[in-house]
């Protein structure tokens, strides 16, 4: 079956990655069109749904980064194409802004990090983070869970900043960090060096790693959903 896929990926001149995403179509609008998504662009997001989020947020990211070092480790061990470093350290070195700029949003909302508790989605979504670091894991799943991650928050900020949309001037600075075109074109390197990998994947490994865009998808949408309240 994973070997009819890539067929006819390669017939359709398209990578892997966009044969799944077009398979899966609803599900991934599930989360790159979520409701949440949806109130920041038409201007109704309530401060609370998005103070929650911001503050689950940073507490994913803190875990995001060992999670990114591990995909870099493992770049650097198995791929024999340079590409793969190069993109994945570009990606850990913009984590550092990351972080400040979220310390900043929290003095500009009244938030305090310290104070904040980690909901279940999150923890759910971290445990699953941690668990792709074992070097068990084969490093094309742990790329296609890290592709996954980033390109699912390129697409919904970049929905809020299309022409059209209504997104508050205060939330515009959020949107553009995940939603600017830079952003897009690091998902575009890593969706390319995901879908060279893939080229070579066993079967197993196919199958492992589409799942894994499934329970990624999945993730990105209960995480959204802390900020409505709904865990
Ligand atoms: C939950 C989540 N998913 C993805 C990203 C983008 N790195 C993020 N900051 N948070």
């Amino acid at each position: 079956m994973q070997v009819i896929a890539k067929a006819k990926a390669e017939e359709k001149k398209i990578g892997l990655t966009e044969t799944w995403l077009r398979k899966h179509r609803p599900i991934y609008d599930a989360a790159t069109r979520h409701p949440f998504i949806l109130s920041i662009r038409d201007g109704t997001v309530q401060s609370h749904s998005f103070k929650t989020w911001l503050a689950q947020d940073y507490l994913f990211v803190r875990a995001f980064v060992p999670f990114v070092a591990s995909v870099l480790i493992k770049a650097c061990k198995e791929s024999d194409d340079s590409d793969d470093v190069e993109v994945i350290l570009g990606g850990m070195a913009s984590l550092k802004d990351e972080i400040l700029w979220f310390k900043r949003e929290a003095n500009k909302w009244g938030i305090s990090f310290s104070d904040v508790v980690p909901q279940k989605a999150n923890i759910n979504y971290c445990r699953l983070l941690e668990s792709l670091m074992s070097p068990d894991v084969d490093y094309t799943v742990t790329l296609t869970a890290f592709w996954a991650i980033e390109v699912v928050y390129q697409e919904s900020f970049a929905h809020c900043i299309e022409e059209g949309s209504k997104t508050p001037p205060e939330l515009k600075e959020t949107c553009e960090r995940w939603g600017n075109e830079g952003f897009g074109q690091y998902c575009q390197s890593l969706q390319k060096i995901l879908n060279q990998r893939l080229q070579k994947a066993s079967d197993d490994e196919l199958k492992k790693a589409e799942v894994m865009l499934l329970s990624i998808i999945e993730h990105e949408v209960h995480f959204w959903n802390m900020s409505r309240g709904n865990v």
